[in-house]
């Protein structure tokens, strides 16, 4: 007997079109562990493709690929149009239609809502879906950041949430942590460079290329955010803090994190657009940057952009680190999490390999969305 997930997904950008290149290309490794993804919807920021008869029907392969190849050209879902069996259901409708549609599937086959989206604008649509009873998966890591009330919602039925690619893309740091804090053994300090992004900017500075380009280069490697400078600002890197945080018991807010940012104020988003960022704006730190790499350098240092959680404080900022340590060795995207606890108290349990990456992140959301598979009929 085949389990069938029905999946919808929202966010259709880099990291949601490899998830459905991913569950497209595993149908047969799928098919011989008895499970299937049934893909009911797609949505981006302003549409919603769904078949007509929900409980019946799924956007099937081709169209998927039809998906992805019309996403990848950077047109929205509309421009699909209702091929034969599936609507194309256009703002503001389309959230009401999300609703509808988690309603009918969270109470009778069972749902898992996917958000590979980075907006702030999904939490409406997660925490009905957690109260109609459907699972959750989570790339997005602001409603896991917003207040601790929506927190405490989103993760009240702890089975049902699973959001592994928050944190280190697709490397298990939020199984390797509850696995820890399950058995019981108190987590006292835990640090790391948890950005793939700053982690790229960084070792490729010590090379010598200057800060504007590097950061050009990581946005097309597909490792920033949809605006660089959630990476610069620290936000995403304590955005992943605060996830580790809550994790760990601790009801912090992001007000509570001390925060560094590698551009002024005068630069931030709302007064500057992102093209004009990274035209005009970046270049005029390339000198600031590349001076503190040298001093960090004639110290026999790197710069790492450094997260340390102890106790109740939580910061995240550029440090000065010896060259030849674990931090200072780390290249390109690489991510590293140092966990010290009582049975790792002087040897830290180490997770290290790629943070950032479409293809990575989607295949952790892909793990993550199999692991509910006990979830569902
Ligand atoms: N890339 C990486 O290495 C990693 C990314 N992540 C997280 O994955 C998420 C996605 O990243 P990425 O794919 O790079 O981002 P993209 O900007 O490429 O894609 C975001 C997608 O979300 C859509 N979207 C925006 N608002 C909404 C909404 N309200 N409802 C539904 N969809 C919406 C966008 O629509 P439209 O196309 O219309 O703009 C777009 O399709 C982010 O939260 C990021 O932090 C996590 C770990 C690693
Ligand atoms: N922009 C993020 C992507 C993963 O969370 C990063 O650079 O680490």
């Amino acid at each position: 007997m085949m389990k069938k997930i029905p999946v919808l997904l929202m966010g259709c950008g880099g990291v949601g079109r490899y998830l459905l290149q991913h569950i497209v290309s595993c149908r047969s490794l799928h098919a011989k562990m008895g499970v299937r993804l049934r893909v009911v919807g797609v949505s981006d920021s302003k549409s919603l493709v769904v078949p007509i008869d929900v409980l019946k029907e799924e956007l099937n392969d081709e169209y998927l690929s039809e998906v992805c190849r019309v996403k990848s050209t950077g047109s929205p879902l509309t421009t699909l149009g209702g091929l034969g069996g599936y609507r194309v259901v256009n703002d503001p409708e389309s959230r009401s239609e999300t609703k509808a549609l988690e309603e009918l599937l969270g109470k009778s086959t069972g749902l898992a809502v996917v958000d590979c989206s980075a907006s702030m604008e999904t939490i409406e649509l997660l925490l009905k879906a957690v109260d109609l009873g459907c699972c959750v998966v989570l790339a997005n890591k602001k409603p896991l950041t917003s207040t601790m009330e929506h927190y405490d919602k989103l993760v009240l039925h702890l089975r049902r949430i699973r959001h592994e690619s928050t944190v280190g893309a697709g490397l298990p740091v939020i199984a390797s942590l509850n696995r820890i804090i399950s058995s019981g053994d108190p987590v006292h300090r835990i640090v790391g460079s948890l950005s793939g992004t700053l982690g790229y900017v960084m070792s490729e500075l010590e090379d010598g290329k200057p800060l504007s380009q590097v950061v050009q280069a990581a946005k097309t490697l597909g490792y920033t955010e949809p605006d660089p400078r959630d990476d610069l600002s620290g936000m995403d890197v304590a955005r992943k803090a605060l996830i580790l945080a809550r994790l760990l018991g601790k009801r912090l807010i992001m007000d509570s994190i001390k925060i560094e940012s590698l551009y002024p104020e005068a630069m931030g988003p709302g007064l500057m657009s992102v093209e004009d960022f990274l035209q005009n704006g970046i270049v005029k730190l390339d000198e600031n940057i590349e001076g503190r790499v040298k001093r960090a350098s004639s110290n026999g240092c790197v710069l790492r952009y450094v997260c340390v959680i102890e106790g109740s404080s939580v910061q995240v900022g550029i440090r000065e680190v010896p060259k030849d340590s674990p931090l200072g060795r780390l290249r390109g995207s690489d991510n590293i999490v140092e966990i010290y606890s009582r049975c790792y108290e002087k040897q830290p349990l180490v997770i290290q390999g790629a943070g950032a990456g479409n293809d990575t992140t989607a295949a952790g959301v892909l793990a993550d969305i199999i692991d509910l598979q006990d979830l569902f009929p």
